[in-house]
């Protein structure tokens, strides 16, 4: 014990002069540093305060424009009574899948129409296809989004043959020249050049959204607003059942539209797509550049464009999903689930619509 207080005495003697010295450093240490970061935090709080007022604009959440519905009055949605418990209407990555029942066009209307925007129907006519436009084009007027502005954007190497259809108001036909290929296959393939050439030239500045479709085709029930979204595709009428192993993606790996076995959600339709004009700028741009890439390769993917566009969806997925209501072929019979076929294939004689030889159509 005793040696243990002698020894404390040793050593604070030694050491008394730094200690006081240290302890009389630390509080002015601990001071210096808390007046510094005073300082900078008051300084830094100046100059951010400057900068954010110089670099924001403080009225960009006034004038927001606004969509208020007026009073429905409709059946309200019940969470036990889903609209359709025989079909999916939901895909893995919450992209609705639209079918009959599970919407309500009135509130979509309204909504829509006071977006204040439009819709551009692309159609290709390229030499004997001319003849389908009239049949279209007139089913078009009966069924296509009645009620909202379109402008019917008619691609074609004969603006002579386009029939002489009065449309209803606010509504327009753009002719649109453009050269014609040997092969139907190009024809078909080219329409993803022309549409993302023409949505940075012209769409772009006319319409809010576009939807692309093929020409031999009549609408027989209505097709409205509940088909648009940013992105969206069609499940083709053939393959809506299938397993993923039976779909007709390119399995070739030399092309670009090659798609693995294990992957893939569904079997999009090449005739039957479109989003807002930025997305489908996007998707016809890539397209046309997997085909181009194919193409010097030597190489055209099994189904052509349709199969880029398969390829396309299942690493950008579409917001939303067509029902094969919204593309269906007589011939596929009447399945208990399609409560309507909005948009269907005309039939048509393969080779003598696609090459030389004269035409009948029924
Ligand atoms: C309903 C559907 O999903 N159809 C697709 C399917 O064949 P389809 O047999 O339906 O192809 P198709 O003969 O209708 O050709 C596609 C489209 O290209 C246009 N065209 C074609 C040839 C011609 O001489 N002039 C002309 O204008 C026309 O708009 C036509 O609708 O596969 C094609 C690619 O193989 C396309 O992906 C189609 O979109
Ligand atoms: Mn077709």
């Amino acid at each position: 014990m005793d040696y243990g207080r002698k020894r404390i005495r040793e050593l604070s003697s030694k050491y008394r002069i730094p200690l006081i010295f240290g302890l009389c450093l630390l509080p002015s240490l601990m001071l210096g540093y808390l007046w510094q970061a005073s300082k900078g935090s008051w300084l830094n709080s100046k100059i951010s305060l400057l900068c954010e007022t110089q670099r924001y604009k403080t009225d960009l959440l006034d004038g927001l424009p606004e969509i208020e519905l007026p009073r429905m009055v409709y059946t309200k949605p019940h969470i036990f009574k889903p609209p359709r418990n025989d079909v999916l209407t939901m895909t893995p990555w919450y992209a609705p899948i639209i079918w009959e029942r599970t919407f309500n066009l009135e509130i979509l209307n309204e909504q829509f129409r006071q977006r204040n925007t439009s819709i551009g129907l692309t159609i290709f006519a390229i030499k004997k296809y001319v003849v389908f436009l009239q049949r279209f084009l007139e089913t078009a007027e009966t069924y296509f989004m009645v009620g909202h502005r379109v402008k019917y954007y008619i691609f074609t190497d004969r603006p002579e043959a386009i029939p002489n259809i009065t449309v209803k108001e606010g509504r327009e036909i753009v002719p649109l020249r453009v050269q014609n290929y040997p092969r139907w296959q190009e024809i078909s393939m080219r329409r993803m050049e022309m549409i993302s050439h023409y949505s940075q030239q012209r769409f772009i500045h006319e319409v809010g959204f576009l939807v692309c479709v093929d020409v031999d085709m009549r609408f027989s029930d209505s097709v409205g607003v509940e088909i648009l979204s940013e992105v969206f595709g069609t499940i083709h009428p053939g393959f809506y059942a299938a397993e993923r192993q039976a779909f007709t993606y390119e399995r070739r790996l030399i092309s670009e539209a090659y798609i693995p076995r294990d992957e893939g959600d569904f079997y999009y339709a090449g005739g039957f797509f479109g989003g807002t004009v930025a997305e489908v700028y996007k998707l016809t741009k890539k397209c046309h550049e997997a085909i181009m890439a194919d193409k010097n390769k030597n190489v055209e993917a099994v189904w052509q464009e349709e199969s880029h566009l398969n390829k396309y969806f299942v690493y950008h997925k579409p917001t939303k999903i067509l029902s094969p209501e919204y593309l269906w072929d007589n011939n596929l019979g009447n399945p208990q689930f399609l409560k309507k076929k909005r948009f269907l294939a005309v039939p048509k004689n393969h080779a003598a619509i696609r090459n030389k030889r004269n035409l009948h159509l029924k």
